[in-house]
C-alpha cells in the first residue's frame, strides 16, 4: 500500500476490525482503546500504525491487509486512496448501501427519539449511476517547485492531492478543470500560497447542468488584483461547453471556501438544469444537488410522503434556488420558500417565471427568523419540508414548526445525527412514518434520508 503516507510512526500493529464509523472507517482496538483505520473493512486483519493517539480514541493509518473482507472490491486505479470522497470506494456498492441504512440506526440509536424502535426504515435506494455522477468540482489550486497540482486536500492536512482522475467526477467538469489548469501554466498566472505568494488563484469551481452540458466556471482568487485575469477568462470561454466564467474575491483569513464578492467576467448570467419536467437557472453561489441524476429521486419521493392537497399552503424552509417548491406548486395553493443566499433566492423568483408558476414566494432570510415573523402575521400552513445543511434544524425553527404544527411534513437529512437530535424534540408532536434513505454520494460515507412526519392525534 505505497500510497498511504508515510510520516507516522514506524511501529507496525496488528489490528481485527470489528464494525465501519461514521465516516466509513474501520473500527479496531488497540489496548482496550477504539483505533479509526480509514480504508479498512469489518472482518478484517489489518497492519496499521498510530497518527495520533487522542485521550479517548486512536487515529490510524492502514499499512497492509492481512486478511481481507469478501465485501472488498478494487479501488479505483491511479488515485490518491486517502483523498476524501472515496471514503468507501473499496467496499462493494450493495454494502455501502447497507452501511448507510445502519448508520441511520445507529444514530437513532445514540438519541433515541419517542418510539425509534418502531420506525420502518427502508433499505437505501441505490444511486442511478455509481461513478461520474458529481456535477461540480471544487478543486484548490497549488504551485510547488514549478509544478501546478489541482485537487482536494488530504482530509485534515495541508497536503494537496492532484486528481487528474476522480472517479465519482462527471468526465466533462474533469476535463475542463484540466483544461484551466493547462491555462494557468501557459499564462503564468499567480496562484496563491500562504508563504511566497499572498495573492492569487485558490480555488476553481466547475459547475455543470447535466441537462443542457451548459458550464459555469468561477475562479477564486485571494486578493483582487489578479493580472492578465481578463486574458486568463477568454481563454477559458474558449473551452467547448463553458457558458461563463466568473471571479469570487476571497482573503487570506477567510475559512470559508467562497470570499465576500462575485462578479462575472465573461458570458451569461446563469446556466440551467433540467429535472423532471421543469427548468432551473443556476447562478454560481447558489446550492444545487451534485448528483442531478439521483436528485430527481430525491424529490419524487420527497413530495409522494408529503401527501399535498390542492388546498394547502406548503412552506419549503432551505429552498435554494426554489426546485422542491417549484416542482409542487400545481399540487397546493401557494408555496413559500425561504433561503439565507439573496443569489438563490433570485434564482428561484426567476425559476417561478420561467416555469410559469402562480403560486410561489420566495423570500431571503433565515427560516428559523421568517417562519416565527410569517406565524405573527397570521399564516397558517399545512404543509412543511425542510432541507436544512448538516447543521439541522435550528431551536428556534423546531419550536415554530411545533406551535404551527402543520398536519404534514417532510425532513430532508444529509446528516443522521442532526436528523436523530432533531427528532427527539420534533416527535412530541409527529409521529415518523417513515425514513428512506436514497444514496445521493456513492463511494462516500455521506447519508441522505427523507423522513415523513405526520401529525399525531391528540
Ligand atoms: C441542503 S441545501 C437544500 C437546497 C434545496 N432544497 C435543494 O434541494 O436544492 C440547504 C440550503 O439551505 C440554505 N440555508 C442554510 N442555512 C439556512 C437557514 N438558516 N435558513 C434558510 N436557508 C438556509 C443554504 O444556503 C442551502 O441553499
Amino acid at each position: 500500500m505505497k500510497n498511504y503516507p508515510q510520516k507516522f510512526e514506524k511501529k507496525e500493529l496488528m489490528i481485527t476490525i470489528n464494525r465501519m464509523g461514521i465516516n466509513g472507517e474501520g473500527l479496531g482496538y488497540y489496548k482496550k482503546k477504539i483505533m479509526f483505520i480509514p480504508g479498512a473493512l469489518p472482518g478484517e486483519v489489518v497492519i496499521a500504525r498510530i497518527i495520533k493517539e487522542n485521550p479517548r480514541y486512536i487515529e490510524g493509518a492502514l499499512v497492509r491487509i492481512k486478511k481481507a473482507s469478501p465485501d472488498r472490491v478494487k479501488f479505483p486505479a491511479g488515485v490518491d486512496p486517502t483523498v476524501g470522497g472515496l471514503e468507501l470506494a473499496h467496499l462493494d456498492y450493495a454494502k455501502q448501501l447497507k452501511f448507510k441504512t445502519d448508520i441511520i440506526r445507529e444514530s437513532l440509536e445514540k438519541f433515541h427519539p419517542r418510539n425509534y424502535t418502531k420506525y420502518k426504515i427502508k433499505n437505501t435506494i441505490p444511486a442511478p449511476a455509481q461513478w461520474h455522477y458529481r456535477a461540480k468540482a471544487s478543486y484548490q489550486v497549488e504551485r510547488r517547485g514549478g509544478k501546478l497540482k489541482l485537487g482536494l486536500y488530504r482530509p485534515n492536512s495541508h497536503d494537496l492531492i492532484d486528481l487528474p482522475k476522480m472517479p465519482t467526477q462527471s468526465p466533462l467538469t474533469q476535463t475542463i478543470i484540466r483544461q484551466i489548469g493547462a491555462i494557468i501554466t501557459d499564462l503564468d498566472m499567480p496562484v496563491f500560497d500562504i508563504r511566497t505568494h499572498p495573492f492569487g488563484i485558490k480555488t476553481v469551481v466547475v459547475r455543470e447542468a447535466f441537462a443542457t452540458k451548459e458550464v459555469q466556471v468561477t475562479i477564486i482568487t485571494v486578493g483582487n488584483k489578479i493580472p492578465q485575469l481578463k486574458q486568463f477568462a477568454e481563454a477559458i470561454m474558449k473551452i467547448e461547453h463553458v457558458k461563463s466564467v466568473f471571479h469570487n474575491v476571497t482573503e487570506i483569513e477567510n475559512k470559508k471556501m467562497w470570499g465576500y464578492h462575485t462578479e462575472k467576467l465573461l458570458g451569461q448570467d446563469k446556466i440551467t438544469e433540467k429535472l423532471l419536467d421543469k427548468e432551473f437557472k443556476l447562478s454560481p453561489e447558489a446550492f444545487f444537488q451534485l448528483n442531478p441524476e439521483q436528485t430527481k429521486n430525491l424529490y419524487e419521493l420527497a413530495l409522494k410522503n408529503l401527501d399535498l392537497t390542492p388546498d394547502d399552503t406548503l412552506i419549503d424552509a432551505y429552498s435554494g434556488v426554489g426546485t422542491i417548491g417549484i416542482l409542487a406548486a400545481d399540487r397546493v395553493k401557494k408555496v413559500i420558500g425561504m433561503e439565507t443566499i439573496p443569489e438563490a433566492v433570485e434564482d428561484a423568483k426567476q425559476n417561478v417565471k420561467l416555469n410559469n408558476v402562480k403560486n410561489a414566494d420566495y423570500l431571503v432570510g433565515k427560516a428559523e427568523r421568517i417562519l416565527p415573523e410569517l406565524k405573527e402575521e397570521g399564516l397558517n400552513f399545512d404543509a412543511l419540508i425542510v432541507d436544512p445543511p448538516r447543521t439541522g434544524l435550528d431551536r428556534q425553527l423546531i419550536k415554530t414548526i411545533l406551535d404551527v404544527a402543520p398536519k404534514t411534513f417532510v425532513y430532508i437529512s444529509c446528516n443522521p445525527s442532526t436528523l436523530a437530535r432533531d427528532l427527539v424534540t420534533l416527535t412530541d408532536k409527529y409521529d415518523v412514518r417513515l425514513i428512506q434513505s436514497i444514496d445521493m454520494f456513492p463511494q462516500t460515507a455521506r447519508v441522505e434520508a427523507v423522513v415523513k412526519l405526520v401529525l399525531r392525534d391528540k
